[in-house]
């Protein structure tokens, strides 16, 4: 984006205006005679892989991004695989947690809890008001499994907006990066000098709710045509402002809804090799879940699904998810807890407090195992080994990020199963070698669902954005692998594909947008399914 950013001040605070300027034009002789725009990009991509350190890649390309958005861009689609972990997790996560020392320009809005009463006055000064389509908004509170990183967070928000543009071909000034600052717990930034944020703890549940219903509000008044992600709020708060805003604005959260989606789609097609192994129906799937927050209740949630299509009822569906939590297996008997913990709570078991994750898979006897509790290494060897002794093909998906968090290495997987394990991580593993066969990771990442699901949003002018939609992007998400990917068992598609994917992904939300009635552009209803792809993909912006 070409801007020119302003420092001003209002009540202290600073602040960063934002004016849109035409880009300078180079001056005569400025480039040396052999310069060339393809060989410059091979240029940058030496630079960037002479680089070490992955922090250093993040800087790098962060500074890419700035002086040639287009290249940046260019190189991002061409080598998906190489640059993902780098703007993403894993990387985005050491981003976060150093954005203070690292930071070099601004990028995004901040907007603090003393901006509350004038909050629409920061939202109209963003250049591009009216090209405004999709914004990543975060408060920092719960990023990745990093916990509390106040104004840190800005990264995810940027992170996740640089894959809806590679990803689904989002124009970049119609991105809105957003990171709220009500104040941080962590000490530690509290404490450091070059800290960005507010130097106060998060303010009351009732003070946070009074902002959040004038930043919607703003929002949807300064940008009418805005899709609002919800991103690492702590759990709580992610369920809380869900509810209180889905059914009034545009709005969906990705650690439970995009999440919910992901998981759904990996594990159908995981759940049908290992029915195909086992000789045991769809059906008589059992899924343990290791963490019980956001991210955790929203996947089992949504797993609700995979039961109802292969007929269950709800309730008999409910039956098929266990959930543990850091004090064990949740169950009625066992005492208070939290609201979002209630629905999968055990009715069925009243014995002691079951802690031990092997003594709960041999009561359990899952077919999967899922990791949303940021807990490394917590899929050791006698957890893993308990979940191959009872399973033909082991189910695991180890989905905490950062990579550091994993509850399990692929590697591991592998070993402790002797190659049987059908295999999801939330951040990437390299392929591994077992019995002189290469094995494939797939990665459970909302990364290939919110790309697809914001664009098919965008373009149909979703009014709200349906769990029935949700649902939609994850059973597109499954249906895309292509033979060859089936051919070698993977259960998601390849990452350099995604553009197509996307396409794909946003053409079934739109279907089903429009069988919910929520679509407010009603024209792309009367194309067919085919004129529809052509439609979604001739909208991509291309760098
Ligand atoms: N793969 C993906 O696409 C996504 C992955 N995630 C990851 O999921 C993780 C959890 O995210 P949230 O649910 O939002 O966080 P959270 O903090 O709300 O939930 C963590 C859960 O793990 C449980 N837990 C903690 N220690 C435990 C222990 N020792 N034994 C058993 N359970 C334990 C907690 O009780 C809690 O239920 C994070 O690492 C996050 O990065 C989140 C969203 C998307
Ligand atoms: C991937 C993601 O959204 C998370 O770990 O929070
Ligand atoms: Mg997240």
């Amino acid at each position: 984006m070409t801007v020119i950013l302003t420092p001003y001040w209002s009540d202290g605070t600073q602040r960063l205006k934002v004016e849109p300027q035409p880009p300078p034009p180079l001056p005569r002789g400025v480039l040396p005679a052999a310069y060339d725009g393809t060989v410059h990009a091979a240029r940058c991509l030496a630079q960037l892989r002479s680089k070490d350190k992955p922090i250093e890649k993040y800087i790098y390309l962060s500074q890419l991004k700035h002086t040639n958005e287009e290249l940046f861009y260019r190189l991002c689609l061409a080598h998906m695989p190489e640059f993902t972990p780098i703007i993403y997790t894993p990387t985005v996560g050491d981003a976060c947690l150093q954005y203070s020392h690292i930071f070099r320009r601004p990028e995004g809005l901040h907007i603090s809890i003393k901006d509350r009463g004038k909050i629409g006055d920061i939202l109209n000064s963003w250049p591009h008001k009216s090209e405004a389509r999709i914004s990543v908004v975060t408060d920092g509170s719960r990023i990745l499994g990093l916990g509390d990183l106040g104004v840190n967070g800005m990264p995810i928000s940027i992170g996740k907006l640089s894959l809806y543009i590679a990803g689904a071909g989002i124009r970049p000034t119609s991105t809105i990066p957003i990171c709220l600052d009500l104040g941080t717990n962590n000490q530690k930034y509290l404490d450091d000098p070059l800290y960005l944020g507010l130097r106060q703890n998060r303010v009351s549940d009732e003070v946070m709710t009074e902002f959040m219903e004038e930043f919607m509000a703003e929002m949807s008044r300064a940008f009418p045509k805005l899709l609002v992600q919800f991103e690492d709020f702590s759990t709580e708060h992610a369920f809380h402002y869900l509810d209180t805003f889905r059914y009034r604005f545009p709005v969906f959260n990705d650690d439970v809804q995009g999440t919910g989606a992901v998981v759904l789609s990996g594990f159908l097609n995981a759940a049908k090799l290992a029915s195909a192994a086992s000789g045991q129906p769809l059906s008589s799937h059992r899924i343990l879940f290791l963490g019980a927050g956001s991210a955790g209740v929203g996947v089992a949630m949504q797993l609700l699904s995979f039961f109802k299509l292969q007929g269950l009822p709800q309730e008999e569906a409910r039956q098929r998810i266990y959930l543990v939590d850091s004090q064990g297996l949740i169950y009625s008997s066992r005492g208070p807890m939290a609201d979002h913990k209630k629905y999968f709570s055990r009715g069925d078991y009243n014995g002691p407090p079951l802690t031990n994750l092997p003594d709960i898979i041999r009561y359990v006897k899952p077919t999967a195992l899922l990791g949303l509790s940021t807990m490394k290494g917590a899929f050791n060897q006698e957890v893993i080994e308990a979940m191959a002794s009872i399973n033909a093909r082991p189910i695991i998906f180890p989905l905490s990020n950062p990579v550091r968090l994993s509850e399990c290495e692929f590697h591991e997987a592998l070993k402790w199963t002797n190659g049987r394990v059908l295999f999801a991580s939330g951040s990437p593993f390299p392929d591994a070698v077992w019995d002189g066969k290469v094995h494939y990771p797939g990665q459970g990442n909302n990364m290939y669902i919110f790309p697809g699901l914001g664009l098919g949003s965008i373009l149909c002018r979703a009014s709200t954005v349906t769990d029935a939609m949700v649902e939609a992007s994850s059973l597109g998400l499954a249906d895309s692998l292509d033979e060859g990917e089936r051919d070698v068992d993977l259960l998601y598609p390849r990452l350099d594909r995604i553009r197509e994917i996307s396409a794909f992904i946003a053409t079934r939300v739109i279907r089903k947008a429009q069988e919910e009635g929520v679509d407010r552009n009603s024209d792309l209803r009367t194309l067919t399914d085919t004129q529809l792809v052509a439609y979604v993909t001739s909208k991509m912006w291309n760098p």
